[in-house]
Protein backbone atom coordinates (compact mmCIF):
# COMPACT_ATOMS: atom_id res chain seq x y z
CA UNK A 1 0.00 0.00 0.00
CA UNK A 2 2.72 2.06 0.79
CA UNK A 3 4.43 1.52 -2.23
CA UNK A 4 1.39 2.09 -4.16
CA UNK A 5 0.99 5.82 -2.57
CA UNK A 6 4.67 6.74 -3.30
CA UNK A 7 4.24 5.59 -7.22
CA UNK A 8 0.78 7.40 -7.26
CA UNK A 9 2.74 10.37 -5.60
CA UNK A 10 5.43 10.19 -8.70
CA UNK A 11 2.73 10.72 -11.07
CA UNK A 12 3.27 13.42 -13.68
CA UNK A 13 0.91 16.21 -12.66
CA UNK A 14 0.39 17.09 -16.65
CA UNK A 15 -1.29 15.67 -19.44
CA UNK A 16 0.96 14.22 -22.27
CA UNK A 17 -0.60 15.57 -25.95
CA UNK A 18 -0.55 11.76 -27.16
CA UNK A 19 -2.73 10.71 -24.09
CA UNK A 20 -6.13 9.69 -24.40
CA UNK A 21 -7.46 12.08 -21.29
CA UNK A 22 -5.46 15.21 -23.53
CA UNK A 23 -8.02 13.91 -26.05
CA UNK A 24 -10.92 14.04 -23.83
CA UNK A 25 -10.80 17.23 -22.87
CA UNK A 26 -9.27 19.40 -25.81
CA UNK A 27 -11.64 17.40 -28.56
CA UNK A 28 -14.92 16.73 -26.72
CA UNK A 29 -17.01 19.87 -26.51
CA UNK A 30 -18.44 19.30 -22.97
CA UNK A 31 -17.02 20.85 -20.17
CA UNK A 32 -17.86 21.14 -16.52
CA UNK A 33 -19.39 24.34 -15.15
CA UNK A 34 -15.73 24.83 -13.55
CA UNK A 35 -13.86 24.92 -16.11
CA UNK A 36 -16.45 27.13 -18.54
CA UNK A 37 -15.93 29.34 -15.27
CA UNK A 38 -12.46 29.72 -15.69
CA UNK A 39 -12.54 30.84 -19.15
CA UNK A 40 -12.72 34.81 -19.95
CA UNK A 41 -15.57 34.25 -21.80
CA UNK A 42 -18.54 34.63 -19.23
CA UNK A 43 -22.02 33.58 -20.25
CA UNK A 44 -24.72 35.84 -20.28
CA UNK A 45 -28.50 34.88 -19.63
CA UNK A 46 -31.08 35.55 -22.03
CA UNK A 47 -33.00 38.10 -22.21
CA UNK A 48 -36.20 37.68 -21.24
CA UNK A 49 -39.24 37.69 -23.96
CA UNK A 50 -41.82 39.68 -23.14
CA UNK A 51 -44.83 39.38 -25.43
CA UNK A 52 -47.02 42.52 -25.78
CA UNK A 53 -50.47 41.80 -24.66
CA UNK A 54 -53.82 43.26 -25.94
CA UNK A 55 -55.60 45.40 -23.72
CA UNK A 56 -57.16 44.31 -20.98
CA UNK A 57 -60.72 45.95 -20.94
CA UNK A 58 -60.84 43.99 -24.72
CA UNK A 59 -60.23 40.41 -22.57
CA UNK A 60 -62.09 41.45 -19.75
CA UNK A 61 -65.11 42.57 -17.75
CA UNK A 62 -64.74 45.22 -15.43
CA UNK A 63 -66.11 43.28 -12.54
CA UNK A 64 -63.08 40.95 -13.27
CA UNK A 65 -60.75 43.12 -13.71
CA UNK A 66 -60.39 44.29 -9.83
CA UNK A 67 -62.14 41.47 -8.18
CA UNK A 68 -59.44 38.95 -6.24
CA UNK A 69 -61.33 35.68 -7.43
CA UNK A 70 -59.48 32.26 -5.87
CA UNK A 71 -59.05 29.24 -8.06
CA UNK A 72 -61.14 26.24 -6.16
CA UNK A 73 -61.27 23.12 -8.01
CA UNK A 74 -64.83 23.94 -8.61
CA UNK A 75 -64.46 27.64 -9.84
CA UNK A 76 -63.37 30.78 -8.44
CA UNK A 77 -65.02 32.16 -5.53
CA UNK A 78 -64.49 35.59 -3.93
CA UNK A 79 -61.44 36.37 -1.71
CA UNK A 80 -61.54 38.40 1.66
CA UNK A 81 -59.24 38.66 4.17
CA UNK A 82 -59.29 41.16 7.25
CA UNK A 83 -55.74 42.79 5.81
CA UNK A 84 -57.72 43.34 2.25
CA UNK A 85 -59.89 46.53 1.50
CA UNK A 86 -61.33 46.45 -1.97
CA UNK A 87 -61.99 50.50 -1.47
CA UNK A 88 -58.23 50.78 -1.80
CA UNK A 89 -56.45 50.91 -5.21
CA UNK A 90 -53.79 48.24 -4.18
CA UNK A 91 -53.78 44.83 -5.34
CA UNK A 92 -54.96 41.74 -2.70
CA UNK A 93 -51.21 40.74 -3.20
CA UNK A 94 -49.66 44.26 -1.99
CA UNK A 95 -52.25 44.52 1.01
CA UNK A 96 -52.39 40.75 2.49
CA UNK A 97 -48.38 40.52 2.20
CA UNK A 98 -45.48 41.99 3.33
CA UNK A 99 -43.14 41.97 0.36
CA UNK A 100 -39.62 40.82 1.18
CA UNK A 101 -37.31 40.47 -1.77
CA UNK A 102 -38.16 38.88 -5.02
CA UNK A 103 -36.27 35.74 -5.39
CA UNK A 104 -36.78 34.34 -8.45
CA UNK A 105 -37.81 34.42 -12.06
CA UNK A 106 -39.17 32.44 -15.18
CA UNK A 107 -40.37 32.39 -18.39
CA UNK A 108 -44.17 32.31 -16.43
CA UNK A 109 -43.26 34.87 -13.95
CA UNK A 110 -41.42 37.00 -11.05
CA UNK A 111 -41.54 35.04 -7.78
CA UNK A 112 -41.10 36.73 -4.42
CA UNK A 113 -40.76 35.77 -0.79
CA UNK A 114 -43.45 37.51 1.06
CA UNK A 115 -44.61 37.38 4.63
CA UNK A 116 -48.50 36.52 5.36
CA UNK A 117 -49.89 39.26 7.60
CA UNK A 118 -52.70 36.87 8.29
CA UNK A 119 -50.66 33.96 9.76
CA UNK A 120 -47.27 35.76 9.75
CA UNK A 121 -45.79 32.88 7.71
CA UNK A 122 -43.26 33.64 5.04
CA UNK A 123 -44.19 32.16 1.85
CA UNK A 124 -43.27 32.01 -2.10
CA UNK A 125 -45.75 33.57 -4.42
CA UNK A 126 -45.50 33.30 -8.03
CA UNK A 127 -46.71 36.27 -9.93
CA UNK A 128 -47.39 36.15 -13.72
CA UNK A 129 -45.65 38.43 -16.30
CA UNK A 130 -48.35 38.54 -18.73
CA UNK A 131 -52.15 39.42 -18.25
CA UNK A 132 -54.50 36.60 -19.76
CA UNK A 133 -54.33 37.23 -23.52
CA UNK A 134 -57.86 35.08 -23.86
CA UNK A 135 -59.40 32.15 -22.70
CA UNK A 136 -57.25 29.69 -23.68
CA UNK A 137 -54.24 31.28 -22.84
CA UNK A 138 -56.11 31.49 -18.81
CA UNK A 139 -57.01 27.83 -18.86
CA UNK A 140 -53.02 26.80 -19.52
CA UNK A 141 -52.01 28.87 -16.84
CA UNK A 142 -54.56 27.47 -14.24
CA UNK A 143 -53.62 24.39 -15.52
CA UNK A 144 -50.57 24.41 -13.34
CA UNK A 145 -52.73 25.42 -10.33
CA UNK A 146 -55.21 22.69 -10.83
CA UNK A 147 -52.89 19.63 -11.10
CA UNK A 148 -50.68 21.41 -8.14
CA UNK A 149 -54.16 22.04 -6.08
CA UNK A 150 -55.32 18.00 -6.91
CA UNK A 151 -51.76 16.54 -5.69
CA UNK A 152 -51.77 15.53 -2.23
CA UNK A 153 -49.06 16.61 0.09
CA UNK A 154 -45.81 15.13 0.20
CA UNK A 155 -42.57 15.73 1.42
CA UNK A 156 -41.22 15.89 -1.48
CA UNK A 157 -43.24 17.97 -3.61
CA UNK A 158 -43.55 21.83 -2.92
CA UNK A 159 -46.74 22.69 -0.75
CA UNK A 160 -49.38 24.33 -2.50
CA UNK A 161 -51.26 27.18 -0.47
CA UNK A 162 -53.65 29.25 -2.41
CA UNK A 163 -53.73 30.66 -5.91
CA UNK A 164 -55.98 33.52 -6.99
CA UNK A 165 -56.02 35.85 -10.21
CA UNK A 166 -56.95 39.38 -10.12
CA UNK A 167 -56.65 42.16 -13.03
CA UNK A 168 -56.01 38.88 -15.33
CA UNK A 169 -52.82 38.34 -13.51
CA UNK A 170 -52.21 34.74 -11.84
CA UNK A 171 -50.87 34.21 -8.05
CA UNK A 172 -49.44 31.04 -6.87
CA UNK A 173 -48.93 31.27 -3.11
CA UNK A 174 -46.42 28.06 -2.24
CA UNK A 175 -44.05 26.64 0.61
CA UNK A 176 -41.22 29.01 0.62
CA UNK A 177 -37.82 27.14 0.16
CA UNK A 178 -34.49 28.07 0.62
CA UNK A 179 -32.59 27.70 -3.10
CA UNK A 180 -32.73 25.92 -6.29
CA UNK A 181 -30.61 22.88 -6.62
CA UNK A 182 -29.73 25.12 -9.85
CA UNK A 183 -28.18 27.58 -7.83
CA UNK A 184 -26.71 24.92 -5.07
CA UNK A 185 -24.99 23.24 -8.50
CA UNK A 186 -23.60 26.06 -9.44
CA UNK A 187 -21.97 27.37 -6.17
CA UNK A 188 -20.39 23.80 -5.40
CA UNK A 189 -19.13 21.94 -8.21
CA UNK A 190 -18.28 18.98 -5.97
CA UNK A 191 -20.93 17.38 -4.36
CA UNK A 192 -20.67 14.19 -2.32
CA UNK A 193 -21.53 11.16 -3.25
CA UNK A 194 -23.14 11.12 0.18
CA UNK A 195 -25.28 14.22 -0.82
CA UNK A 196 -25.79 13.10 -4.60
CA UNK A 197 -27.43 10.01 -3.00
CA UNK A 198 -29.56 11.81 -1.01
CA UNK A 199 -30.84 14.33 -3.32
CA UNK A 200 -31.60 11.16 -5.65
CA UNK A 201 -33.73 9.76 -3.21
CA UNK A 202 -35.90 12.47 -2.46
CA UNK A 203 -36.01 13.42 -6.49
CA UNK A 204 -36.47 9.16 -6.90
CA UNK A 205 -39.36 9.74 -4.36
CA UNK A 206 -41.34 12.48 -5.65
CA UNK A 207 -40.91 11.39 -9.46
CA UNK A 208 -42.36 7.97 -8.29
CA UNK A 209 -45.04 9.85 -6.19
CA UNK A 210 -46.00 12.10 -9.36
CA UNK A 211 -45.74 8.56 -11.40
CA UNK A 212 -48.66 6.65 -9.63
CA UNK A 213 -50.86 9.71 -9.79
CA UNK A 214 -50.91 9.20 -13.74
CA UNK A 215 -48.89 12.71 -14.15
CA UNK A 216 -45.73 13.41 -15.64
CA UNK A 217 -43.80 16.65 -14.56
CA UNK A 218 -42.40 17.25 -18.26
CA UNK A 219 -40.10 19.90 -16.96
CA UNK A 220 -37.67 18.15 -14.59
CA UNK A 221 -34.45 19.99 -13.98
CA UNK A 222 -32.59 21.99 -11.07
CA UNK A 223 -34.16 25.16 -11.53
CA UNK A 224 -37.49 23.30 -10.83
CA UNK A 225 -35.89 21.39 -8.06
CA UNK A 226 -35.98 23.06 -4.30
CA UNK A 227 -33.89 22.47 -1.49
CA UNK A 228 -35.49 23.60 2.19
CA UNK A 229 -33.00 24.81 5.34
CA UNK A 230 -32.90 21.23 6.18
CA UNK A 231 -31.73 20.18 2.82
CA UNK A 232 -35.11 18.12 1.99
CA UNK A 233 -35.38 18.23 -1.99
CA UNK A 234 -38.74 19.22 -3.46
CA UNK A 235 -39.61 18.94 -6.87
CA UNK A 236 -42.04 22.15 -8.05
CA UNK A 237 -43.05 24.40 -11.17
CA UNK A 238 -46.24 21.98 -12.65
CA UNK A 239 -46.51 24.29 -15.52
CA UNK A 240 -46.09 21.63 -17.77
CA UNK A 241 -47.31 19.18 -15.59
CA UNK A 242 -49.61 16.03 -18.39
CA UNK A 243 -52.72 14.42 -16.30
CA UNK A 244 -52.50 11.02 -18.28
CA UNK A 245 -56.58 10.58 -16.98
CA UNK A 246 -57.03 13.74 -18.79
CA UNK A 247 -55.74 12.86 -21.96
CA UNK A 248 -53.87 15.79 -22.04
CA UNK A 249 -50.73 14.23 -24.18
CA UNK A 250 -52.07 16.17 -27.32
CA UNK A 251 -51.46 19.80 -26.03
CA UNK A 252 -47.77 18.72 -24.21
CA UNK A 253 -45.25 21.15 -24.50
CA UNK A 254 -41.64 20.44 -24.72
CA UNK A 255 -39.60 21.19 -21.30
CA UNK A 256 -36.27 22.22 -21.50
CA UNK A 257 -33.91 20.89 -24.32
CA UNK A 258 -30.97 20.53 -21.88
CA UNK A 259 -32.89 17.81 -20.06
CA UNK A 260 -35.15 16.86 -22.75
CA UNK A 261 -35.45 13.07 -24.03
CA UNK A 262 -34.62 12.19 -27.56
CA UNK A 263 -38.03 10.80 -28.57
CA UNK A 264 -39.53 13.92 -27.23
CA UNK A 265 -38.09 15.94 -30.61
CA UNK A 266 -40.23 13.49 -32.52
CA UNK A 267 -43.34 12.46 -30.27
CA UNK A 268 -44.35 13.11 -26.90
CA UNK A 269 -43.42 13.03 -23.70
CA UNK A 270 -44.16 10.13 -21.09
CA UNK A 271 -42.82 9.04 -17.47
CA UNK A 272 -39.70 7.76 -19.24
CA UNK A 273 -38.88 10.76 -20.59
CA UNK A 274 -39.29 12.48 -17.33
CA UNK A 275 -37.24 9.55 -16.30
CA UNK A 276 -34.46 10.50 -18.80
CA UNK A 277 -34.97 14.18 -17.96
CA UNK A 278 -34.16 12.96 -13.94
CA UNK A 279 -30.82 10.96 -15.43
CA UNK A 280 -29.74 14.60 -16.71
CA UNK A 281 -30.24 16.11 -13.78
CA UNK A 282 -28.30 13.66 -11.94
CA UNK A 283 -25.73 13.57 -14.48
CA UNK A 284 -25.32 17.40 -13.70
CA UNK A 285 -25.80 17.42 -10.47
CA UNK A 286 -23.28 14.39 -9.82
CA UNK A 287 -20.23 15.54 -12.50
CA UNK A 288 -21.00 19.11 -12.82
CA UNK A 289 -21.42 19.19 -16.44
CA UNK A 290 -22.03 22.24 -18.18
CA UNK A 291 -24.89 20.86 -20.06
CA UNK A 292 -25.12 21.63 -24.12
CA UNK A 293 -28.69 22.77 -25.34
CA UNK A 294 -28.27 21.48 -29.16
CA UNK A 295 -25.43 20.59 -31.25
CA UNK A 296 -22.69 17.38 -31.29
CA UNK A 297 -22.41 17.36 -27.58
CA UNK A 298 -26.45 17.14 -27.29
CA UNK A 299 -26.72 14.12 -29.15
CA UNK A 300 -23.49 12.86 -27.93
CA UNK A 301 -25.38 12.73 -24.04
CA UNK A 302 -28.04 10.90 -25.69
CA UNK A 303 -25.81 8.08 -27.38
CA UNK A 304 -24.24 7.63 -24.43
CA UNK A 305 -20.60 9.01 -25.40
CA UNK A 306 -20.26 10.58 -22.38
CA UNK A 307 -16.24 11.07 -21.85
CA UNK A 308 -14.98 9.00 -18.98
CA UNK A 309 -12.92 11.90 -17.21
CA UNK A 310 -16.64 13.05 -15.94
CA UNK A 311 -17.40 10.23 -14.23
CA UNK A 312 -13.52 9.99 -12.07
CA UNK A 313 -14.42 10.16 -9.05
CA UNK A 314 -18.18 9.00 -8.98
CA UNK A 315 -19.57 6.93 -6.75
CA UNK A 316 -20.47 3.68 -9.62
CA UNK A 317 -23.73 2.85 -8.26
CA UNK A 318 -24.45 6.41 -9.12
CA UNK A 319 -23.38 6.49 -12.86
CA UNK A 320 -24.94 2.78 -13.15
CA UNK A 321 -27.96 4.85 -12.47
CA UNK A 322 -27.43 7.52 -14.53
CA UNK A 323 -26.22 5.40 -17.14
CA UNK A 324 -29.89 3.24 -16.86
CA UNK A 325 -32.11 6.40 -16.99
CA UNK A 326 -30.35 8.02 -20.04
CA UNK A 327 -30.76 5.11 -21.85
CA UNK A 328 -31.91 5.91 -25.83
CA UNK A 329 -35.01 3.50 -26.02
CA UNK A 330 -37.74 4.75 -23.75
CA UNK A 331 -38.58 1.05 -22.80
CA UNK A 332 -34.22 0.31 -22.08
CA UNK A 333 -35.26 2.69 -19.23
CA UNK A 334 -35.51 1.81 -15.51
CA UNK A 335 -39.12 3.30 -13.83
CA UNK A 336 -39.38 4.83 -10.60
CA UNK A 337 -40.24 1.22 -9.14
CA UNK A 338 -37.35 -0.20 -10.68
CA UNK A 339 -35.25 2.46 -9.31
CA UNK A 340 -36.31 2.06 -5.84
CA UNK A 341 -36.28 -1.78 -5.76
CA UNK A 342 -38.45 -4.32 -4.38
CA UNK A 343 -38.91 -2.71 -1.45
CA UNK A 344 -40.27 0.84 -2.61
CA UNK A 345 -39.37 3.82 -1.57
CA UNK A 346 -40.61 3.79 1.86
CA UNK A 347 -37.67 1.51 2.76
CA UNK A 348 -35.53 3.82 0.62
CA UNK A 349 -36.72 6.29 3.13
CA UNK A 350 -35.93 4.64 6.09
CA UNK A 351 -32.81 3.39 5.41
CA UNK A 352 -31.86 7.19 4.29
CA UNK A 353 -32.99 8.44 7.50
CA UNK A 354 -30.35 5.90 9.28
CA UNK A 355 -27.79 8.61 7.52
CA UNK A 356 -26.84 5.79 5.27
CA UNK A 357 -25.52 7.23 1.74
CA UNK A 358 -26.47 3.97 0.57
CA UNK A 359 -30.43 3.86 0.87
CA UNK A 360 -30.93 3.21 -3.03
CA UNK A 361 -29.13 0.19 -3.01
CA UNK A 362 -31.88 -2.01 -2.28
CA UNK A 363 -32.49 -3.36 -5.53
CA UNK A 364 -28.43 -5.01 -5.24
CA UNK A 365 -28.77 -5.93 -2.27
CA UNK A 366 -29.91 -9.78 -3.24
CA UNK A 367 -27.78 -10.06 -6.07
CA UNK A 368 -24.67 -8.35 -3.82
CA UNK A 369 -25.08 -11.32 -1.22
CA UNK A 370 -25.79 -14.21 -3.84
CA UNK A 371 -22.46 -12.72 -5.35
CA UNK A 372 -20.68 -12.90 -1.65
CA UNK A 373 -22.24 -16.74 -0.97
CA UNK A 374 -20.37 -17.71 -4.09
CA UNK A 375 -17.11 -16.28 -3.03
CA UNK A 376 -17.08 -17.98 0.28
CA UNK A 377 -18.82 -20.84 -0.86
CA UNK A 378 -16.07 -21.19 -3.71
CA UNK A 379 -14.04 -24.13 -4.10
CA UNK A 380 -10.77 -21.48 -3.97
CA UNK A 381 -12.34 -20.26 -0.84
CA UNK A 382 -12.49 -23.40 1.10
CA UNK A 383 -8.55 -23.95 0.12
CA UNK A 384 -7.90 -21.26 2.37
CA UNK A 385 -5.44 -22.20 5.02
CA UNK A 386 -7.04 -20.26 7.94
CA UNK A 387 -10.95 -21.61 9.03
CA UNK A 388 -13.62 -19.38 7.93
CA UNK A 389 -15.66 -19.23 10.84
CA UNK A 390 -13.86 -17.74 13.95
CA UNK A 391 -14.15 -18.78 16.96
CA UNK A 392 -12.16 -17.28 20.13
CA UNK A 393 -10.31 -21.14 20.56
CA UNK A 394 -9.82 -20.70 16.82
CA UNK A 395 -8.02 -17.47 17.01
CA UNK A 396 -5.54 -18.92 19.58
CA UNK A 397 -5.20 -21.67 17.03
CA UNK A 398 -1.48 -22.06 15.21
CA UNK A 399 -3.26 -22.97 12.36
CA UNK A 400 -3.01 -20.01 11.46
CA UNK A 401 -1.00 -18.33 8.55
CA UNK A 402 2.99 -17.80 9.37
CA UNK A 403 4.07 -15.66 6.99
CA UNK A 404 4.44 -12.20 6.61
CA UNK A 405 4.34 -9.25 5.02
CA UNK A 406 4.78 -5.55 6.01
CA UNK A 407 1.06 -3.79 6.88
CA UNK A 408 -0.10 -0.63 5.66
CA UNK A 409 -1.43 1.29 8.49
CA UNK A 410 -3.17 4.19 6.35
CA UNK A 411 -6.68 3.46 8.22
CA UNK A 412 -4.98 4.19 11.55
CA UNK A 413 -6.63 7.28 13.15
CA UNK A 414 -3.36 9.33 13.07
CA UNK A 415 -1.85 7.85 10.10
CA UNK A 416 0.14 10.62 8.02
CA UNK A 417 2.46 9.48 5.23
CA UNK A 418 5.48 11.67 6.00
CA UNK A 419 5.64 11.39 10.08
CA UNK A 420 4.72 7.73 9.98
CA UNK A 421 6.38 6.09 7.34
CA UNK A 422 9.62 4.98 9.31
CA UNK A 423 7.98 3.73 12.81
CA UNK A 424 5.61 1.99 10.60
CA UNK A 425 8.34 0.11 8.44
CA UNK A 426 9.12 -1.86 10.75
CA UNK A 427 5.38 -2.93 11.81
CA UNK A 428 4.39 -6.54 9.83
CA UNK A 429 1.74 -8.60 9.71
CA UNK A 430 0.09 -12.07 8.72
CA UNK A 431 0.41 -12.28 5.20
CA UNK A 432 -2.96 -11.51 3.49
CA UNK A 433 -4.15 -15.13 1.52
CA UNK A 434 -3.81 -14.52 -1.79
CA UNK A 435 -6.94 -16.72 -2.74
CA UNK A 436 -8.96 -13.86 -1.17
CA UNK A 437 -7.55 -11.40 -3.65
CA UNK A 438 -10.59 -11.79 -6.57
CA UNK A 439 -13.43 -12.05 -3.64
CA UNK A 440 -11.81 -8.37 -2.62
CA UNK A 441 -11.94 -7.24 -6.33
CA UNK A 442 -15.59 -8.04 -6.57
CA UNK A 443 -16.15 -6.80 -3.20
CA UNK A 444 -15.17 -3.72 -4.83
CA UNK A 445 -17.61 -4.00 -7.59
CA UNK A 446 -20.21 -3.32 -5.35
CA UNK A 447 -20.50 -5.61 -1.97
CA UNK A 448 -18.64 -2.49 0.02
CA UNK A 449 -22.08 -1.27 0.69
CA UNK A 450 -23.03 -4.82 1.68
CA UNK A 451 -20.54 -4.66 4.05
CA UNK A 452 -20.77 -1.33 5.42
CA UNK A 453 -24.07 -1.44 5.82
CA UNK A 454 -23.79 -4.98 7.97
CA UNK A 455 -23.50 -4.15 11.64
CA UNK A 456 -22.17 -7.34 12.72
CA UNK A 457 -18.92 -7.27 10.84
CA UNK A 458 -16.40 -5.82 13.43
CA UNK A 459 -13.20 -4.34 12.66
CA UNK A 460 -9.90 -6.17 13.08
CA UNK A 461 -8.54 -6.36 16.13
CA UNK A 462 -4.61 -5.32 16.82
CA UNK A 463 -2.97 -7.89 19.28
CA UNK A 464 0.78 -8.00 20.67
CA UNK A 465 2.36 -11.31 20.52
CA UNK A 466 5.09 -12.61 22.57
CA UNK A 467 7.70 -10.95 20.54
CA UNK A 468 5.55 -7.81 21.08
CA UNK A 469 4.91 -7.22 17.46
CA UNK A 470 1.83 -5.94 16.30
CA UNK A 471 -0.52 -8.35 14.47
CA UNK A 472 -4.27 -8.21 13.36
CA UNK A 473 -6.81 -10.64 14.19
CA UNK A 474 -9.13 -11.23 11.69
CA UNK A 475 -12.23 -11.37 13.24
CA UNK A 476 -13.73 -12.83 10.00
CA UNK A 477 -13.14 -12.73 6.61
CA UNK A 478 -14.85 -9.98 6.12
CA UNK A 479 -13.14 -7.92 7.97
CA UNK A 480 -10.63 -8.55 5.54
CA UNK A 481 -12.26 -7.46 3.17
CA UNK A 482 -13.41 -4.58 5.04
CA UNK A 483 -10.00 -3.51 5.36
CA UNK A 484 -8.33 -3.49 1.96
CA UNK A 485 -11.77 -1.93 0.77
CA UNK A 486 -11.20 0.66 2.94
CA UNK A 487 -8.00 1.21 2.34
CA UNK A 488 -8.84 1.30 -1.48
CA UNK A 489 -10.85 4.56 -0.24
CA UNK A 490 -8.00 6.48 0.95
CA UNK A 491 -5.79 5.69 -2.07
CA UNK A 492 -9.16 6.74 -4.76
CA UNK A 493 -9.49 10.12 -2.14
CA UNK A 494 -6.04 10.89 -1.58
CA UNK A 495 -5.83 10.18 -5.54
CA UNK A 496 -8.51 12.40 -6.29
CA UNK A 497 -7.31 15.38 -3.69
CA UNK A 498 -4.09 15.58 -5.50
CA UNK A 499 -5.53 15.69 -9.28
CA UNK A 500 -7.69 18.43 -7.65
CA UNK A 501 -4.62 20.23 -6.02
CA UNK A 502 -2.31 19.98 -9.44
CA UNK A 503 -5.57 20.71 -11.28
CA UNK A 504 -5.80 24.04 -9.24
CA UNK A 505 -1.96 24.79 -9.71
CA UNK A 506 -2.32 24.49 -13.32
CA UNK A 507 -5.50 27.27 -13.36
CA UNK A 508 -3.18 29.88 -11.21
CA UNK A 509 -2.74 32.82 -13.23
CA UNK A 510 0.19 35.74 -12.41
CA UNK A 511 -1.28 38.86 -12.34
CA UNK A 512 0.30 42.24 -13.31
CA UNK A 513 0.22 44.36 -10.81
CA UNK A 514 -1.80 46.96 -12.57
CA UNK A 515 -1.60 49.61 -9.75
CA UNK A 516 1.31 51.10 -7.53
CA UNK A 517 4.03 49.96 -8.80
CA UNK A 518 7.32 48.71 -6.54
CA UNK A 519 8.82 51.96 -5.13
CA UNK A 520 12.23 50.57 -6.21
CA UNK A 521 10.86 50.67 -10.06
CA UNK A 522 9.99 54.18 -9.39
CA UNK A 523 13.11 55.53 -7.36
CA UNK A 524 15.87 53.27 -7.95
CA UNK A 525 18.15 52.71 -4.80
CA UNK A 526 21.33 54.40 -6.92
CA UNK A 527 22.99 56.91 -4.29
CA UNK A 528 22.94 59.82 -5.87
CA UNK A 529 26.09 61.69 -5.01
CA UNK A 530 25.70 64.78 -2.91
CA UNK A 531 25.87 67.87 -4.57
CA UNK A 532 29.24 69.86 -4.42
CA UNK A 533 29.06 73.57 -3.57
CA UNK A 534 31.38 75.62 -5.99
CA UNK A 535 32.78 78.27 -3.37
CA UNK A 536 34.49 79.96 -5.87
CA UNK A 537 30.75 81.54 -6.93
CA UNK A 538 30.50 82.88 -3.50
CA UNK A 539 34.37 84.90 -4.20
CA UNK A 540 33.00 85.73 -7.62
CA UNK A 541 29.78 87.11 -5.86
CA UNK A 542 31.71 90.45 -5.27
CA UNK A 543 33.13 90.50 -8.29
CA UNK A 544 29.77 89.94 -10.09
CA UNK A 545 26.40 91.86 -8.55
CA UNK A 546 24.07 89.95 -11.17
CA UNK A 547 24.87 86.56 -10.25
CA UNK A 548 22.47 84.43 -8.12
CA UNK A 549 22.44 84.03 -4.08
CA UNK A 550 23.55 80.67 -2.71
CA UNK A 551 20.10 79.72 -1.68
CA UNK A 552 18.75 80.28 -5.75
CA UNK A 553 21.77 78.03 -6.27
CA UNK A 554 21.12 74.98 -3.94
CA UNK A 555 17.44 75.07 -5.48
CA UNK A 556 17.88 75.22 -8.89
CA UNK A 557 18.46 72.68 -11.69
CA UNK A 558 22.08 70.79 -11.97
CA UNK A 559 21.80 72.60 -16.16
CA UNK A 560 21.47 75.82 -14.48
CA UNK A 561 23.78 75.38 -11.90
CA UNK A 562 26.46 74.35 -14.59
CA UNK A 563 25.44 77.75 -16.45
CA UNK A 564 25.95 79.68 -13.31
CA UNK A 565 29.42 78.03 -12.63
CA UNK A 566 30.29 78.49 -16.20
CA UNK A 567 29.37 82.23 -16.16
CA UNK A 568 31.54 82.67 -12.21
CA UNK A 569 34.28 81.13 -14.35
CA UNK A 570 34.54 83.17 -17.58
CA UNK A 571 33.87 85.54 -14.81
CA UNK A 572 37.25 84.33 -13.34
CA UNK A 573 38.42 84.70 -16.63
CA UNK A 574 37.78 88.03 -17.31
N1 LIG B 1 -41.18 27.84 -3.50
C1 LIG B 1 -40.06 28.47 -3.85
N2 LIG B 1 -39.13 28.73 -2.92
C2 LIG B 1 -37.99 29.37 -3.26
N3 LIG B 1 -37.69 29.79 -4.49
C3 LIG B 1 -38.60 29.57 -5.46
C4 LIG B 1 -39.82 28.90 -5.21
N4 LIG B 1 -40.52 28.83 -6.35
C5 LIG B 1 -39.75 29.41 -7.29
N5 LIG B 1 -38.59 29.86 -6.77
C6 LIG B 1 -37.50 30.57 -7.49
O1 LIG B 1 -38.04 31.17 -8.64
C7 LIG B 1 -37.49 30.63 -9.83
C8 LIG B 1 -38.57 30.48 -10.90
O2 LIG B 1 -39.59 29.68 -10.40
P1 LIG B 1 -40.46 28.72 -11.32
O3 LIG B 1 -39.57 27.73 -11.97
O4 LIG B 1 -41.57 28.16 -10.55
O5 LIG B 1 -40.96 29.77 -12.39
P2 LIG B 1 -41.30 29.60 -13.93
O6 LIG B 1 -41.65 30.96 -14.40
O7 LIG B 1 -42.31 28.57 -14.08
O8 LIG B 1 -39.96 29.15 -14.56
P3 LIG B 1 -39.70 28.27 -15.86
O9 LIG B 1 -40.98 28.09 -16.60
O10 LIG B 1 -38.68 29.07 -16.63
O11 LIG B 1 -39.16 27.00 -15.33
C9 LIG B 1 -36.89 29.30 -9.40
O12 LIG B 1 -35.81 28.91 -10.19
C10 LIG B 1 -36.46 29.59 -7.97
O13 LIG B 1 -35.20 30.22 -7.96
MG1 LIG C 1 -39.25 26.83 -13.45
Amino acid sequence: MKEDLLSQSAEPSFISLSSPKFREVFESPLSTKREKMRTPMQRRTAPRVVKTVPPMRSVYGRSQEFRPMEITLTGTKSLSSPHYNPMIRKTYFQQNFEIIRKIGEGSFGDVFCVRSLEDHRNYAVKVSIEVFRNTTDRAKKLREVENHMRLPKHTNIVEFVKSWEEKGRLYIQTELCERSLLSYCMQNHKISDKTIWKIFVDLLLAVDFLHSNDLIHDDIKPDNIFLTKNFVCKLGDFGLVINLQKDELKNAEEGDSKYLAPEVLNGRPSKASDIFSLGVTMLEAATDMDLPSCGDSWHQIRNGQIPERFFEGIDKDIRYLIEWMLRGEPSARPTTKDLSGEQGGAAARRRQERHSPFSLRLEFYENLKSRRDAIYGSPDFARLDHTPIHTPDSAKDSSRPTSRMSYDYSDDEHYSVNEHQDDHSQRRLFEEPKSLLPGYLIADDGISSYLESNEEHSPPRRIHDAQGDVRIDFDENDALLKMRLRQEKLRRIEFREREAESDDNDNIVAYKAMSCPPVRKVRPLIRMPPPVLDFTMLDSKNDAPDSTTNNNITRRSSRSRRMVCDAGSSADEA
